[in-house]
């Protein structure tokens, strides 16, 4: 075709477009409607509630999620629809709790392929297996070094890159002055790199090293970027998560150097560390007495610092960030520590003699449940009945841990932080309430670090009420319009965390009076 007869064509097309557009339209809305109609006259989930675009497209719960809206747009829905909703065309959000406990504890609802954003190596950690086979024998080989007295093994590592870590920069800070202000987020995730790092990586970190704060944010925020993979063509995404990425790599790299480098210490050395490190390259499969691969402490080993860092930092932030929005409850908090203790506190005396403390964490742990909003599983074989409605399999069942936890149908008085629910009742119903509290996931696949992490919380936040007094500077707002207290904005990738740390994490401090 000549180049006279290609012009020709494209006018002639462009004619009949502009003349027929009318009909056109019509033609798109009516195949649109048609779409629309049998999407929702068809679908096995049509009878549960949920907001239209959700059943129509997955790309809408993707899209809430990248723009970091998946915790509040969750907590939104199940207020407005209820404990079962349609959240993806083939996708479901519940939130009672009986039926979160069900779905959780039973293995052959299997862990969503979501996981695999999480797999950074090519090959499975115990995090994003899907493998009923691999996930026993990995919990069996890793499990002994994530119990309660394991940790206590690593105490003192724990306590020096955490609570006396904290102590030693804001007590340096407060050398210049009697008061200083604080950014406690910045504090605790630094805190918490240096420590899961050291555990991890078997190697000091400088606590106060802004290059090391770059390279965990970026490196979270680029795994969370993979979320967005879905919607953008694969060389856009290279593209623009470059430089994330690059980040991302540096960490890979240390994780490899330190292996090689605990291999050689061992080898000039009869002595053994006792840390995570350590951990990943003695465990052994009590059956098959197999040891895991390099590959495998690699995959581990990155696993458990990414997942390990922000849950645990971002906890005591929320937790730092109620105890002020709540005065009484800071104060009780603070006198029941400054009555039973006058220098550094440990982890078993807290756990004996800190129930209210105790009770502060786990009241954030459910009112703001910072890594786990919308924990997703896949309905095996045969299907599942939800609140009578029949779930096929292969529908994905999004375990609702913050819109469950903040239901005014389970908990009273839901949106108020009040650490003494966990205290009041019967023991039975103190228990129920305590295994309502998703934070950590439940069943066989909850999380390996809850010991480490409870750890952690609870020294450090004993440690600095016990020595210093925290006042909220007059700029940080702790009420709404009505005068009920309010949260700072948060967004949610990986983890819950405040929106604007810079301006809402401040808090002042001074030494508290002995
Ligand atoms: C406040 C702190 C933490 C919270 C709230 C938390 C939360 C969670 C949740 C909700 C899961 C389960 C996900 C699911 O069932 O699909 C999980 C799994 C896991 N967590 Fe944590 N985590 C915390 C700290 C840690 C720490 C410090 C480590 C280790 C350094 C860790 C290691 C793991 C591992 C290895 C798994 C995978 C377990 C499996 O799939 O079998 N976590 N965590």
């Amino acid at each position: 075709m000549d180049f006279d007869k290609t012009v020709q064509l494209i006018y002639w097309c462009t004619d009949w477009i502009s003349s027929n557009i009318i009909f056109l339209t019509l033609l798109l809305l009516c195949y649109l409607g048609f779409s629309v109609a049998k999407q929702v006259h068809t679908s096995p989930l049509r009878h549960i509630p949920g907001p239209l675009p959700a059943r129509l497209t997955k790309r809408y719960f993707e899209l809430i999620s990248a723009l970091g809206g998946m915790a509040t747009n969750g907590l939104k829905h199940s207020r407005r629809y209820g404990d079962i909703y349609v959240c993806q065309p083939n996708g479901i959000s519940i939130s009672d709790p009986a039926d979160i406990r069900r779905v959780l504890s039973t293995p052959q609802f299997t862990k969503h392929r979501y996981y695999r954003l999480l797999k950074f190596t090519g090959i499975d950690s115990i995090m994003t297996t899907m493998e009923h086979d691999m996930v026993s024998k990995r919990r069996r080989t890793l499990g002994p070094y994530f119990t309660t007295s394991f940790v206590s093994k690593m105490e003192a590592l724990i306590m020096a890159h955490g609570a006396q870590a904290i102590i030693a920069k804001w007590d340096s800070q407060l050398e210049e002055s009697q008061t200083c202000v604080v950014n406690y987020s910045e504090t605790f995730t630094l805190c918490m790199f240096s420590s899961v790092s050291r555990l991890v990586f078997g190697q000091e970190l400088l606590f106060d090293n802004n290059e090391q704060l770059r390279w965990i944010t970026n490196s979270t925020l680029f795994i969370s970027m993979r979320a967005i993979l879905q919607l953008l063509p694969h060389w856009l995404f290279k593209i623009l998560t470059w430089p994330w990425e690059h980040m991302y790599t540096k960490i890979a790299t240390h994780v490899e150097n330190s292996i090689s480098e605990r291999k050689q210490l061992l080898a000039q050395s009869s002595d053994r560390p006792v840390d995570l490190l350590q951990a990943l390259l003695d465990c052994e499969d009590p059956k098959s007495k197999m040891h895991l691969s390099p590959e495998q402490i690699h995959a581990e080993a990155l696993l458990l610092l990414i997942g390990g860092i922000d849950p645990i930092a971002f906890t005591l932030t929320w937790a730092v960030h109620l105890l002020m929005l709540y005065p009484e409850c800071y104060k009780r908090a603070t006198d029941e520590v400054r009555s039973q203790f006058s220098s550094l506190v440990s982890y078993a005396e807290a756990r004996a003699r800190l129930p209210f403390l105790e009770a502060c964490i786990l009241e954030t742990l459910r009112l703001v449940p910072v890594p786990s909003v919308q924990i997703p599983r896949e309905v095996p074989s045969g299907g599942t009945t939800i609140k009578g409605h029949f779930i096929p399999a292969g529908t994905v069942v999004f375990a609702n841990t913050w819109g469950s936890h903040t239901s005014e149908q389970h908990w009273r008085d839901p949106l108020r932080f009040h650490p003494e629910r966990f205290l009041e009742g019967s023991s039975a119903e103190i228990r129920l309430r305590r295994h309502s509290v998703f934070t950590f996931g439940y069943g066989n696949r909850i999380c390996l670090g809850k010991h480490l992490a409870w750890f952690n919380m609870l020294t450090i936040l004993a440690n600095l009420l016990l020595r210093y007094d925290f006042k909220l500077p007059s700029t940080c707002s702790r009420a709404d319009r009505s005068g009920l207290p309010r949260l700072m904005a948060m967004t949610t990738f990986l983890s819950n965390k405040p929106k604007y740390p810079e301006t809402d994490c401040q808090l002042i401090i001074t030494k508290a009076k002995s």
